[in-house]
């Protein structure tokens, strides 16, 4: 399988990036960038080629590009981020997804869909919905993915920017999660509750591998101990804007 990565260089406005839920404190760019190399180095030493969406330095958010579209086989559903400010992130990608040869679709207006609010484990698709993503929005991608055999399900979103700022799911499928800032940990089957917050964001890398942050010690002993293979990266960073390693790439796979 081949496996390739979209991700987006840090811009000069990072450190004026939304941040919703947890207060503002400095974000350090010169620090922010060498983090971002750091992560994309360790995609690429896991197999990953990395494609490099141009930057749009104008948008201080636009380093967190899994929210500007989500990609389902051979279908790229351009997003219609929640933030106004943010909208203008999706036409890079978009390009760049064209050229890779993908088919493009978009979430219209009324609608609103951030990638970061799409989780996928085999044919479901959860969507978070109360924050940035829409009941349009979900509409819309359902109808998009159902020709492709994808079921999408609604999920509550209040506690967290994104659904998954709360939860992500292992390779086995297993959903984790910080266990206080899940809206519904009992609706997961099998919800394995994490010791860190930052230890409820993992990238599959392969069938037993994942990146995580290295703000989760405690968590990622608890995955070596279920037998994964832990890359672990520092985004200390991108967690003050509210990102996470997932917000950082896009995976292609196939
Ligand atoms: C899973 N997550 C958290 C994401 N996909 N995106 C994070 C975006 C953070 C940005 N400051 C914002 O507020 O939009």
């Amino acid at each position: 399988m081949r496996k390739r990565a979209l991700v987006r260089r840090p811009g000069p406005r990072l450190a004026d990036g939304l941040v919703t839920h947890i207060p503002r404190t400095p974000v350090d760019g010169e620090l922010a960038l060498r983090q971002w190399q750091g992560y994309v180095d360790a995609l690429r030493a896991e197999g990953w080629e990395t494609i490099e969406v141009p930057p749009a330095d104008d948008c201080p958010d636009a380093v967190f590009v899994e929210d500007t579209v989500v990609v389902h086989g051979d279908l790229a559903v351009v997003s219609r981020p929640g933030a106004d400010e943010r909208r203008p992130e999706t036409a890079g990608t978009e390009r760049t997804l064209a050229a890779l040869g993908y088919r493009i679709a978009r979430i219209e207006a009324p609608g609103t869909l951030d990638g970061g609010d799409v989780l996928k484990h085999d044919g479901t698709v959860w969507v978070g919905l109360g924050g940035r993503t829409n009941e349009a929005g979900l509409a819309q991608l359902a109808a998009l993915l159902a020709p492709l055999g994808a079921e999408v399900v609604g999920v509550p979103v209040t506690r967290v920017l994104h659904l998954k700022s709360g939860v992500t799911a292992l390779p086995d499928g297993t959903v984790v999660g910080f266990e206080p800032l899940v809206d519904d940990p009992a609706g997961w089957p099998g919800f394995l509750a994490v010791p860190e917050e930052e230890g409820s964001h993992v990238v599959l890398l392969d069938g037993t591998t994942v990146l995580m942050s290295s703000s989760a010690p405690a968590t990622r002993a608890l995955l070596e101990g279920r037998g994964l293979r832990v890359v672990a990266v520092d985004v200390t960073e991108f967690e003050k804007l509210e990102g996470c390693v997932t917000c950082l790439s896009v995976r292609l796979r196939g």
